[in-house]
């Protein structure tokens, strides 16, 4: 996918679209980005690449004008640019894409777009004009979008593509990425990108963090890596593989990838049986997952991997079906005795569903074990504090650990902390979803150890990931989904060609 010849290349010829000039930032004393220097032409695709805590969100969001740059200047067009605020970002024509999307969900389209602007009593309401100018960026980005339709009917890909519409409905010439595709899957990657490529090749100036390597390879005219918040290299892009990003990125040679899981001991019991569990999303789940063994769950986006997770830990309701953990029935519906019964859930959506964000990331962790440990009447706290340091420590969380809310570590650091927390007193049955989305790729592969080490230790383990490699590299057996069923099930030895094929037939 490498698209080299149609590139732009930053010839240092045309005058900067942006200028950072020694920029830096510090959080009570502690420096999180210093010294950062660097020009991005117009019509430039810039990534921006480091492990998870480098500073790559942080130097968006000043460039957005979520927060101010404590040091340093950002020039615009040449000219200095007070930021500060994302209104003053966007008068100066930068926009940024955060992975949380900000949009109504009841509103269309259309409204979506021009809500702040009708709100605002000063400007010019022109419907009839702002649609026809919106139905022409539409056609001239290629995107697939009804402007009456409300976002709440819109799949993630196309939400993504009204942020990109506002945008550049705004005037935007700069927008800033963070992880746009972490979330979606293959073909709404490949759109995006694509579309990516037309603004570019329009003159908008692009900057994107990603930690997928060979798309930020296939896709950037430079790039810049971070490491700790220093800035490492920024170099055109042409003259780099992942192996060497890696390396700049970490600062060291990563050791080899995730190993294979161990067979499953022939006589293992089976843990978890779920029987013809359905609601409005899935129908008819049945699966069985023995001692020490990984079942990968595979489909498209929409498939009902995660509702199958969700209905299994009774976060979503399901209509009929049952779920027995060791021969004793779990009852229908309830998280508590879900988690009675001895299954955790990993939730995709971690802001929503897996961390208390006020409180650190060491409370975090030592939650379900200090529960669990209370109702036995007694909390060890020095015992608490080792447990504590050795997951947060298996994991790999950079940041504060201890005295900083756990909301204020990157987001990759609290994908990583929602992690540990399940290590510490390894559930009967781990649901995994989305084990890794924006964990940076060296964590990655401890990441999914972690999954086989707890697998080996005799937790039964269903995990759903939209990545089918890392599915592949981890499970024992896959289920492969299609519109809320289970349509096949293979080994391990299966091909990623045939998966694929089932899953979209
Ligand atoms: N509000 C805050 N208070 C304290 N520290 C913060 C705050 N926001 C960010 N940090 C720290 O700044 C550092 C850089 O975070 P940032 O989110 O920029 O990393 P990142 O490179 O985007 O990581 P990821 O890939 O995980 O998203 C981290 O150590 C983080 O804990």
């Amino acid at each position: 996918m490498n698209n080299a010849d149609s590139r732009h290349t930053a010839t240092g010829d045309s005058a900067p679209r942006i200028t950072l000039e020694d920029v830096g930032k510090s959080y009570g004393g502690t420096s999180v980005l210093r010294g950062i220097t660097l020009n991005v032409e117009p019509g430039e695709i810039h990534g921006l690449l480091g492990e998870n805590g480098a500073g790559k969100s942080t130097l968006l969001k000043i460039l957005g004008g979520a927060i101010s740059a404590d040091a340093g200047t950002v020039l615009f067009d040449e000219r200095p640019a007070k930021l500060g605020s994302p209104r003053a970002a966007i008068d100066h024509g930068i926009s940024l894409i955060a992975q949380e999307l900000a949009l109504v969900p009841a509103r269309s389209v259309l409204e979506n777009v021009y809500l702040g602007r009708w709100a605002n009593a000063a400007g010019i309401v022109r419907p009839a004009q702002d649609r026809a100018r919106l139905e022409r960026l539409i056609a001239e980005s290629g995107f697939d979008l009804d402007l009456d339709a409300p976002v709440s009917s819109l799949a993630l890909g196309q939400a993504q593509q009204v942020e990109i519409l506002k945008a550049l409905a705004r005037g935007s010439k700069v927008i800033c990425f963070d992880e746009p595709t972490a979330a979606l899957g293959e073909a709404d990657t490949e759109n995006l990108l694509a579309v990516i490529r037309r603004l570019a090749a329009n003159g908008t100036t692009i900057i994107i963090v990603s930690h997928f390597l060979e798309e930020i390879l296939g896709l950037a005219d430079r790039i810049t890596v971070l490491r700790d918040g220093n800035q490492i290299i920024t170099d055109d892009a042409a003259g780099y593989d992942s192996d060497g990003l890696v390396h700049l990125m970490v600062g060291r040679q990563v050791e080899a990838l995730a190993r294979s899981p161990r067979p499953v001991a022939e006589n293992a019991p089976v843990v978890i049986t779920a029987t013809g569990l359905s609601n409005a999303s899935i129908s008819e789940i049945s699966f069985e997952v023995r001692r020490g063994e990984v079942l990968g769950l595979v489909g498209l986006m929409g498939s009902g991997r995660s509702e199958t997770l969700n209905a299994v830990f009774g976060s979503d309701r399901v209509t009929s079906g049952e779920v027995w953990v060791h021969g004793r029935r779990v009852r229908r519906n309830s998280v508590r005795h879900a988690i009675r019964g001895g299954l955790a859930l990993v939730p995709e959506s971690r802001k929503d569903q897996g961390l208390v964000l006020g409180r650190s990331a060491a409370e975090n962790v030592a939650l379900p074990s200090l529960r669990r440990r209370q109702i036995g009447g007694f909390v060890q706290l020095g015992a608490e504090h080792r447990v504590v340091d050795d997951a947060v420590e298996r994991v790999d969380i950079r940041g504060k650990v201890r005295h900083v809310p756990v909301g204020a570590l990157s987001g990759g650091n609290q994908q990583k902390a929602l992690f540990a927390k399940w290590l510490i007193d390894p559930p009967e049955v781990f649901l995994i979803d989305e084990p890794t989305r924006g964990v940076d790729i060296a964590a990655k592969a401890n990441i999914h150890n972690l999954i086989l080490e707890l697998a080996e230790r005799g937790t039964a383990v269903v995990v759903a990931s939209s990545e089918l490699e890392e599915v592949l590299s981890i499970s024992h057996r896959l289920a492969v989904m299609r519109q809320g069923r289970i349509v096949a099930e293979y080994d391990r030895s299966v091909s990623p060609d045939v998966v694929m094929a089932t899953a979209f037939h």
